[in-house]
């Protein structure tokens, strides 16, 4: 538990008597920029309010930094930042008298203000009142109010949603600089595995409440490598010779044999092999998944 910065164990939630999370297990390592994946109604924002102890889960079933939840509310909630929904921003006055008040709010020195005002990238446009702020940069005015108590946890729930392709890539860069720069663990929910795919270090894919996948990047990524798909008449011999001749099997039914694809040439020395030693190919053919319909299939499928 020690290497978690979250992990939720066999968590459960209902809104009366609908099942609303099931059986949720995460593991958000320390350091780590989590992207939380589903499509929408799968239940990400009620897991982040969970996680932030706005709605009530049974005991021991969440921890933050190791510690259970409703046990540590207040020490925890010191180390956790959130942007849940729409940030609260008060339009009529400027970026920085907006990030002043919550320092007096939390007894933080001022000066922390325009601190927070640089490392968003809003120094220039301090002054302006908030209201006038692009989308993009309300975004960022509200990753800076979270960010005010220096907390050592992240939750951002879908901070690019609604923003233009810039304000994507100005978030979007904001996140790798407090991960990488500020050792910050950012926990950002997406229902799209685009937005993810590139600053993510690790994912969590739930759908319906339930965790269809969970993994680094890497290993989502490995999910999508391309695959030889082997049509052949007795799959049982075909695959001990496969095997035999040093390749490697992924899956196999009675009517296929699949083996990670290298080249056109090797699939043909295969190809011929099988045929040399009697087995009856009717089709041999490349098969890969795009990470976007990867996604979708793990979701769908469920
Ligand atoms: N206060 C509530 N009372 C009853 N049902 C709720 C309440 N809040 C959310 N739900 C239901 O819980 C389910 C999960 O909603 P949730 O907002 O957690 O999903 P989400 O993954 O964050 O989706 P989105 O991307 O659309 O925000 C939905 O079916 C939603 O209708």
């Amino acid at each position: 538990m020690g290497n978690y910065a979250i992990e939720t164990v066999g968590l459960n939630f209902n809104f009366g008597n609908q099942a609303i999370v099931k059986d949720l297990s995460l593991q958000v390592p320390k350091g780590s920029i989590y992207g939380f994946l589903g499509p929408n109604g799968a239940g990400k924002t009620t897991t982040i309010k969970i996680l932030l102890n706005l709605l009530k889960s049974p005991s021991d079933q969440v921890f933050i930094f190791g510690k259970e939840i409703n046990n540590n509310r207040i020490a925890i909630l010191k180390r956790v930042g959130a942007l849940v929904e729409q940030p609260a921003i008060y339009g009529h006055l400027s970026g920085k008298e907006n990030l002043i008040n919550r320092c007096i709010l939390l007894g933080i020195k001022k000066s922390k203000a325009s601190e927070m005002l640089a490392l968003v990238g809003l120094t220039d446009a301090a002054d302006k009142k908030s209201a006038k702020y692009s989308l993009g940069m309300k975004q960022r005015l509200g990753i800076a109010l979270a960010l005010v108590s220096d907390p050592e946890l992240l939750l951002l729930d879908e901070p690019t949603n609604g923003l233009d392709p810039n304000g994507i890539i100005e978030v979007r860069n904001l996140m790798i600089e407090l991960a990488v720069k500020h050792h910050k663990t950012i926990l950002v929910s997406s229902h799209l595995l685009a937005e993810i795919e590139r600053t993510a270090t690790h994912v969590g894919i739930i759908n319906k409440g339930q965790l269809l996948f969970q993994g680094t990047i890497d290993e989502l990524h490995q999910l999508s490598k391309p695959m030889l798909e082997i049509e052949v008449d007795d799959t049982e011999k075909a695959a001990a010779l496969i095997l035999e001749s040093g390749y490697e099997i992924t899956g196999q039914t009675d009517k296929k044999i699949t083996i990670p694809f290298t080249s056109a040439q090797e699939s043909a020395t295969l190809n011929a092999l099988l045929v040399q030693n009697g087995f009856k190919v009717s089709s041999l053919y490349q098969q890969r998944k795009d990470l976007e319909n990867l996604f979708l299939d793990i979701t769908k499928t469920n």
